[in-house]
């Protein structure tokens, strides 16, 4: 069972390291990991923020554990050099289409949410997002309009087949959850959003049993706050889930507790390829200091274990020892406490 780690940049390192410690308490056999370079950090040693031996790395790996990329000091390069685009470019050169970001309300953190605790306690829900299309991945350019003002674009697009492929997805996780998708776009504005429901819509016909509703994202962002607990498989596109996953760890406590895997199509001998990280970015206000919160880090290495090594145990055992800690009062400093990164890493092997 091969990982790549990739640390990245700010907070990345910090939080990879207590999740590499609570993988290394299970003490499970055959694992090997590779260290490699992306981000900022990669850019300024190797000229580029996804440099061909990382990329050959993640490739040959069963799967990829990823810290955070991003770093002010880049903010200015051109933008095929920017930290961001090592992790766009893995999703789209490994073709990991679908982004599953749970969001779960952790028993005794109610009260830390951003919402009322009775509403907070209800949250089980899980983002499918479509990960490498998009306004992410449309043709971007800047040029000049015929009177000389400056402009910018981004062309916003979906196939259908790259529809079909993330609602299967979602309809698959409803089947196993309570049975229920919402299907999240912009149809009484964008065309492409038309087409995801028209898409959404025929895929639904392949599933009886789970019912369907569309929202409008607008309208979700609302919803998620009146009443998340009424959401159960949320499948949007890429720009709409990338927003409300934020939004959604904001209902659950805080960005630094929701985790995600990014999934295609390709299996290995162990499970699905994938690709896990948190859903917050490289947080340069907080990075060096040593308090960042790595739940959300420890909780995507979970999902590794799960989806990329057939290990439904060991998943679901981090995954305990995450709410154990949590539930006797460990909290970093998103949460308002001031148990440092090191100390949760070690809070949660404890608990394993
Ligand atoms: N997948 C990724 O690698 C990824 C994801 C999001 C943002 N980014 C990048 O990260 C950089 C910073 O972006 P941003 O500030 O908008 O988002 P961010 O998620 O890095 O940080 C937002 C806020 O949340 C806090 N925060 C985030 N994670 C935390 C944690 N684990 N523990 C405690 N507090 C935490 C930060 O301190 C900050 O105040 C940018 O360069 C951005 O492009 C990368
Ligand atoms: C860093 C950025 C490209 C990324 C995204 O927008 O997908 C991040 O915000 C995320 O949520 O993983
Ligand atoms: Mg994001």
């Amino acid at each position: 069972m091969k990982i790549a780690v990739l640390p990245g940049d700010g907070i990345g390192p910090e939080v990879t390291r207590e999740a590499l410690r609570v993988l290394d308490a299970l003490s499970l056999p055959g694992l090997t990991l590779f260290e490699g370079d992306v981000g900022g950090v990669a850019y300024r040693r190797h000229g580029h923020p996804l440099p061909d031996e990382t990329l050959a790395m993640a490739r040959q790996a069963d799967a990829v554990l990823f810290g955070a990329v991003g770093d002010p000091s880049c903010d200015t390069l051109e933008a095929h050099l920017r930290p961001e685009q090592a992790v766009l470019g893995l999703r789209k050169d490994l073709d990991l289409f679908a982004n599953l970001r749970p969001a779960k309300a952790f028993e005794g953190l109610e009260d830390l949410s951003a919402l009322r605790p009775e509403i907070a306690g209800a949250i089980d829900l899980v983002i499918v997002r479509e990960l490498t299309g998009d306004v992410y991945f449309g043709e971007k350019a800047r040029g000049q309009t015929e009177d000389g003002r400056r402009e910018g674009w981004d062309r916003m697009a979906y196939a259908e087949d790259e529809v079909r492929r993330i609602a299967h997805t979602a309809f698959r996780a409803a089947g196993t959850r309570r049975g229920k998708v919402t299907s999240v776009d912009k149809a009484n504005v964008l065309e492409t959003s038309r087409l995801w429901r028209e898409v959404v819509e025929e895929v639904a016909a392949e599933y009886p049993d789970i019912s369907l509703e569309h929202m409008y994202v607008d309208n979700a962002a609302m919803q998620l706050v009146r009443d998340p607990g009424a959401f159960d498989v949320v499948l949007t596109g890429n720009l709409f889930g990338d927003i409300l996953s934020d939004q959604a760890s904001m209902c659950v406590g805080s960005i630094g507790l929701l985790a995600s895997a990014s999934l295609g199509e390709r299996q290995t001998e162990y499970g699905t390829f994938g690709l896990y990280e948190p859903i917050h970015g490289s947080a340069p206000d907080i990075a060096g200091k040593g308090i960042a919160n790595p739940m959300a880090t420890i909780l995507s290495a979970a999902m590794m274990l799960r989806h990329s090594f057939g290990r439904e145990d060991d998943a679901a055992r981090i995954e305990r020892a995450v709410a154990a800690a949590l539930a006797d009062g460990l909290r970093g400093g998103d949460l308002g406490g001031s148990d440092n990164c090191e100390a949760i890493g070690t809070a949660v092997c404890q608990r394993l």
